[in-house]
């Protein structure tokens, strides 16, 4: 469930990334594609340690290689890779996306006064521009076309979701015949090789924990990087069923060094009315000096393999940018507990106008939570919260299907790891001694790069929750409620001495999101499917990528 490292948006910088996209736009149009042809030789001496294999083995290794990662001549091609998406879509396409994107229509008519008509204008639009109305992340998005891999891949098109979202019927994309399925791997580079990690081994875990720690997800100014615990891991990649198969990692021949990885866990999933047997997809990790050498292929048909072996046939995942094509997009937010320190770090800009002193107070917090009957978890909270979180989740579209042994294990873990992983809160009615509410927060730390005076930033980040109050007559009820909830979890994750508090726009989040102060991040996260074809599913922003109360309901599966 990964994402892209986000920090808060600089509001002034905003404005001036949708004229820039439009420019990139027309740069993007005489970018070549990436053409997925870098040789095994080349890869091979990336890495210190690296095996030279023999000249002849190479050329046919390399040979079949190149067919496995391209998958040239498996599927025709959609168009030229080089055009703006914008070319491949009729007029009637065009007008259809206009309709559903006012801030876009609004942005081309301010624009067209010149020569351009709105059509032509149109027809130079990458695709993420299409779809997102000038979202400032949409920049270095690609069309299908130019998506090498993706186009082969049991996956929605951007031009499928173009043609129309009603269109669209939920279900597989394609049947697969387990019997066909390949029984053994692809050929790895030369100089490499596949790996099953077992995390069941510290030292397994650890070498999991560097390789993620130093070539993890970084923001796009490479200010901060996530810093997954191995206690995390641990808890993160031991998910009820899960697989050591699924734990692949890639490595280097002759030093041993792990210089890949990706990972699937398995999980029930619910897509409006259909339950699928998934595998949830993460920490797909290539070492920096391996970059844009066409591995990722390899990793993303090696987890395939091992998940249609299993008799898994669908997948979710999350991804900070771009691919073909989201299910939905929600955005991160951030609450400050400690804003100076954000400051220093340059997590959190100083808005115009405003004094540290002012920022300081703003975010300023009790110290005393308020809500009456608010306490930890304890064990004999657990069916209650259970059955309480299982109808609040029947309200979003998109779910976990929670069993009481994955519940635990996400929310009331026994196991209480060296480093604190999970948090859990309930509100215990004091008369009826019922349980009426539930929240919790997991800890995830992010590396800050280069920085004198700090190493790590503190975050939480708003997991499940759930209240009673979501199921009154009275729905105007359920903003106070939650409100109040989050007021008192932004408290004791204070008290826990973390530096902020992050939360995505899923779920109920748009009820609290300003009135907590949260404060809109420069990231999105993206949500897919894989072999799965579904309708979109609302993320919590409307088209001008705001939070909004209009847009929830869809995303109920908060990824890690
Ligand atoms: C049924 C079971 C199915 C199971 C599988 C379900 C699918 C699971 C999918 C995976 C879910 C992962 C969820 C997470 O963990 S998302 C977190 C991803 N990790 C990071 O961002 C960590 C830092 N970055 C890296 O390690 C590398 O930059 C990565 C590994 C991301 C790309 O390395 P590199 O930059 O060296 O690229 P390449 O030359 O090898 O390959 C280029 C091709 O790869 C496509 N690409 C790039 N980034 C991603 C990405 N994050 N998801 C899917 N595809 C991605 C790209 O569009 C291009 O294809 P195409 O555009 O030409 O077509």
């Amino acid at each position: 469930m990964p994402q892209q490292s986000s920090k808060l948006a600089d509001p002034e910088a905003t404005a001036d990334a949708a004229a820039e996209a439009v420019a990139e736009s027309s740069k993007q149009q005489h970018a070549t594609a990436e053409s997925g042809e870098e040789s095994g030789e080349e890869v091979a001496g990336m890495v210190e340690g690296g095996e030279q294999a023999t000249e002849k083995k190479k050329k046919s290794r390399k040979k079949k290689i190149k067919s496995t990662l391209t998958g040239k001549g498996k599927e025709p091609e959609v168009g030229d890779p080089n055009a703006p998406a914008g070319q491949h879509l009729s007029k009637e396409q065009l007008n259809m996306l206009l309709d559903a994107n006012p801030a876009l229509k609004n942005e081309l008519q301010a624009k067209s006064k010149g020569n351009e008509s709105m059509d032509q204008m149109m027809r130079k639009l990458n695709v993420s521009e299409l779809l997102t109305g000038l979202a400032p992340q949409g920049k270095n998005a690609k069309d299908m076309a130019s998506h090498a891999f993706w186009k082969t891949q049991p996956v929605l098109s951007f031009d499928e979701l173009a043609s129309g979202k009603d269109k669209i019927v939920d279900g597989p994309i394609k049947d697969i015949d387990i019997e066909k399925v390949e029984k053994e791997p692809s050929p790895m580079y030369p100089g490499f090789e596949w790996v099953t990690m077992d995390l069941e081994d510290e030292k397994q875990l650890e070498e999991v924990y560097d390789l993620l720690g130093n070539h993890y997800v970084e923001d796009a100014e490479t200010m901060f990087r996530f810093k997954y615990s191995p206690s995390f891991l641990n808890w993160a990649l031991k998910a009820p069923g899960w697989r050591k198969e699924w734990h692949v990692g890639v490595r280097a021949t002759a030093s041993k060094k792990l210089v890949a990885f990706i990972s699937g866990i398995p999980l029930e999933l619910r897509v409006r009315k259909n339950v699928l047997k998934c595998s949830e997809v993460n920490f797909l990790c290539v070492h920096k000096k391996l970059r844009s050498k066409r591995l990722t292929p390899v990793l993303i048909k090696e987890i395939t393999r091992r998940c249609y072996v299993a008799g898994i046939f669908q997948a979710v995942y999350t991804v900070g940018s771009l691919l073909p094509t989201p299910v939905s997009t929600c955005r991160y937010f951030h609450r400050a507990l400690e804003w100076e320190k954000l400051y220093d770090v340059g997590f959190s800009p100083l808005p115009h106008g405003s004094t540290k002193q002012r920022q300081i107070i703003r975010y300023k917090l009790p110290n005393k939570t308020s809500l009456v009957g608010l306490r930890a978890m304890e064990t004999k909270d657990v069916d209650s919260v259970l059955d309480l979180l299982k109808r609040y989740l029947e309200r979003m579209d998109m779910a976990q299907v929670f069993t009481k042994e994955e519940f635990e294990h996400w929310m009331f873990p026994s196991e209480v790891p060296k480093e604190q992983v999970v948090w859990s809160y309930v509100v215990e009615d004091p008369e009826s001694k019922k349980i009426t509410d539930f929240f919790s927060f997991y800890n995830l730390e992010s590396t800050v790069i280069g920085n004198k005076k700090y190493d790590v930033i503190r975050a939480a980040y708003l997991f499940y929750y759930a209240t009673e109050v979501a199921f009154e007559k009275d729905k105007m009820l359920l903003k106070p409620r939650l409100n109040a909830l989050v007021r008192d979890a932004l408290i004791l994750a204070k008290k826990e001495k973390f530096d902020v508090f992050n939360a995505l726009t899923l779920l109920d989040n748009p009820l609290f999101l300003e009135e907590q102060r949260f404060g809109a991040g420069d990231g999105s996260l993206h949500y897919y499917l894989y072999n799965y074809r579904a309708q979109p599913l609302a993320g919590g922003i409307d088209i001008r990528n705001q939070s909004s109360e209009k847009h929830m309901g869809g995303i109920g599966l908060v990824m890690l």
